[in-house]
């Protein structure tokens, strides 16, 4: 067993909150501006009134410091300047003043996307400090951990037609056996008419990136930590679609929300963009472009010090990445 060492001193991007605090639509008092984030796919529900993450009306997101010591683990963390960044959501420097609640305030990595389709997988969910009956009960989520590396703990994916997303939470992913854990990824990555086989491919890059981060370090262990996966769903993306975006508007009327309404705006200035050289007008354009995925590594409350290489999150890094690329044979 290691002990844990607190990376650097607890400073900056922390969101220190005293500021008024607003009642969103369900009657839920909230931060200043804020509203709970809607494309949340996984993870605590912490936080005011348990909502969870909060999307702060400037387009970050906040998400509640927990108790210590992991909170203070996962910000210390985000304070650390590592060679990594590119691989993280980014984090802003912004304190508002003496409060009790303490907020991360990181990069909403849904934010460009029109109709994100969002995934993230977790690994080992318990580190070396956690006891034996913690240990044993994490074990007994997913006895697969061990031999798959990886769990899906929460999907959110569109679909064409109907115009809408589907989901998909950990108890789905806890069911996904060797067998079918690759029906399971499938499952992220098509839209009720085709396999986004360009994002799938653009995905695998993006997370060979990060092994290779993996293979040339061996400061740190990572445990319980996730990689959040997004692609753009909208159709205008897709075969060169050219359908009309569905209106903000009616999104919210049908019961499954089509797009985030936190993203309605974004929305909006595609449509306005649609006569502009939007990025995401152009199918070819946008299946060619670098950018048009994210895979961003989050949740950091269990990070620790090491002295050589992280084996476990590489073997779970590498069976994700074979996972993939069947996807693509088949
Ligand atoms: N930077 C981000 N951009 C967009 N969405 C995010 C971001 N960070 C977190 N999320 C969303 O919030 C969810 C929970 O995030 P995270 O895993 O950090 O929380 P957690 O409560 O610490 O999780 P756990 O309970 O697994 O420890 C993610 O599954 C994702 O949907
Ligand atoms: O997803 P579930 O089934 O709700 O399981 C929780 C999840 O694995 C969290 O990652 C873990 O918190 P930490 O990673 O922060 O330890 C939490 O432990 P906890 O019950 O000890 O809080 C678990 O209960």
């Amino acid at each position: 067993m290691r002990t844990p060492v607190l990376i650097g001193k607890l400073r900056a991007y922390v969101t220190n909150h005293s500021v008024t605090r607003n009642a969103s639509r369900s009657g839920q008092v909230l931060l200043d501006g804020c509203v709970p984030f809607s494309h949340q796919v996984a993870g605590h529900k912490c936080g005011i009134n348990n909502t969870g993450v909060l999307q702060h009306p400037d387009g970050t997101i906040l998400k509640q410091l927990q108790a210590p010591p992991r909170g203070p683990r996962e910000m210390n963390f985000y304070t650390r300047l590592l060679d990594l960044q590119q691989h993280l959501p980014k984090y802003t420097l912004k304190n508002k003043g003496a409060s009790k609640e303490l907020y991360l305030k990181l990069e909403d990595v849904t934010r460009r996307f029109l109709r994100p389709c969002i995934m993230d997988i977790g690994k080992r969910s318990y580190d070396p400090l956690a006891s034996q009956e913690k240990h044993e009960e994490q074990i007994s989520k997913y006895p697969l951990m061990e031999e798959i590396g990886f769990l899906l703990l929460g999907m959110r994916v569109y679909q064409i037609d109907p115009d809408r997303y589907i989901t998909h939470d950990q108890f789905y992913g806890r069911s996904l056996g060797k067998d079918s854990i690759k029906n399971g990824l499938t499952r992220f990555f098509h839209n009720g008419q085709e396999l986004r086989r360009h994002a799938v491919s653009l995905i695998i890059s993006k997370i060979q990136s990060i092994l290779r981060w993996f293979e040339s370090q061996t400061q740190l262990h990572f445990y319980a930590s996730s990689l959040l996966m997004v692609y753009e769903g909208s159709p205008h993306t897709v075969n060169g679609s050219k359908h009309k975006p569905a209106e903000p508007g009616t999104e919210h009327q049908q019961g499954e929300p089509q797009s985030n309404s936190n993203n309605s705006h974004e929305a909006l200035s595609f449509q306005s963009s649609l006569t502009h050289s939007h990025p995401y007008c152009h199918n070819v354009q946008h299946e060619r472009n670098e950018e048009a995925v994210e895979v961003k590594m989050i949740d950091f409350a269990h990070v620790f010090p090491s002295d050589n290489p992280d084996e476990s999150y590489m073997y779970g890094l590498r069976n994700l990445l074979s996972t993939l690329e069947q996807i693509l044979k088949d």
